[in-house]
């Protein structure tokens, strides 16, 4: 029998700033494949858990391991760098570069396996440039490549995000309100995009949509005031319990 590896092991974790508990997890495995919904009032520690993963916010005790790697505490062994161009990133608003066009955000998925020199001065071959144009196809935005990613509406927006993400061909992916402030349809759409693109990946989305986690995932993680109060899978996940964590 084949074992799935793990994709995150937080052990003792805390996070305090200002004397403040932001965040404290005993205990949380995630198997790599899974896809994960994080569920929480405002302020609850759901974006705090996602910066932990990624090593932008440093808890004060405990252990972090994302896709094999010690992320925290940092170890001789640690390459923050390549962690991180492990982890693909979907956010909620602006975070495309603005005056770069789309097909040349999407590339920007890719630099991270190019030479320096080359990211450095965006020089892009004919290949990776094929690639990026069937990562907008995947998303069906290959119309908007040559758009400057300013102009774009907030669904073409993740759209292209999506399709960076797809260029970059992470191991794990953190969606943090990827569907905050669209309307129900265009909400679908991106929900649908990027459970496709994390096909083989572990993906983990923070959603205020309670309606939409059926479609993102298969487990339930629930955070109160920092507490990781709610774990289950999704088909076991009751009126009852949402009311408390929302309550
Ligand atoms: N750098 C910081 N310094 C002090 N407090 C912080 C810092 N970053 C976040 N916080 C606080 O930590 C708590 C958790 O914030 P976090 O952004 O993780 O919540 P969230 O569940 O993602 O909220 P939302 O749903 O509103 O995005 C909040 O009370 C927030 O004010």
């Amino acid at each position: 029998m084949s074992v799935v590896p793990t994709m995150i092991e937080l052990r003792d974790v805390s996070v305090q700033a200002q004397g403040k508990v932001l965040l404290h997890i005993p205990q949380l495995s995630v198997s790599a494949g899974e896809r994960v919904a994080v569920l929480g009032r405002n302020g609850a520690g759901k974006s705090t858990l996602l910066r932990v993963l990624n090593g932008f916010v440093k808890p004060e005790s405990g252990t972090v391991r994302v896709n094999g790697s010690q992320v925290y505490p940092f170890t001789a062994q640690t390459s923050l760098k390549q962690v991180r161009a492990d982890i693909g990133q979907v956010l909620q608003g602006l975070h495309l570069v603005p005056r770069l066009s789309v097909l040349e955000n999407v590339l920007v998925g890719g630099v991270h396996r190019m030479p320096v020199f080359r990211s450095w001065c965006r020089i892009f071959n004919a290949g990776e440039i094929a690639q990026a144009q069937a990562a907008l196809t995947a998303v069906n935005a290959l119309h908007l490549a040559n758009t400057r990613a300013d102009r774009l509406s907030g669904g073409e927006r993740q759209k292209v995000a999506i399709a960076r993400m797809l260029m970059q061909a992470p191991r794990l992916v953190l969606a943090d309100e990827p569907t905050a402030a669209l309307d129900p349809t265009a909400a679908d759409e991106v929900c649908d995009l990027l459970v496709k693109a994390s096909t083989g990946t572990t993906l983990l989305t923070v959603v205020h949509q309670v309606e939409l986690v059926p479609r993102l995932a298969n487990r339930v993680l629930g955070l109160q005031h920092g507490q990781l109060v709610l774990d289950c899978p999704v088909n076991q996940l009751d009126q009852q319990q949402l009311d408390a964590l929302y309550a």
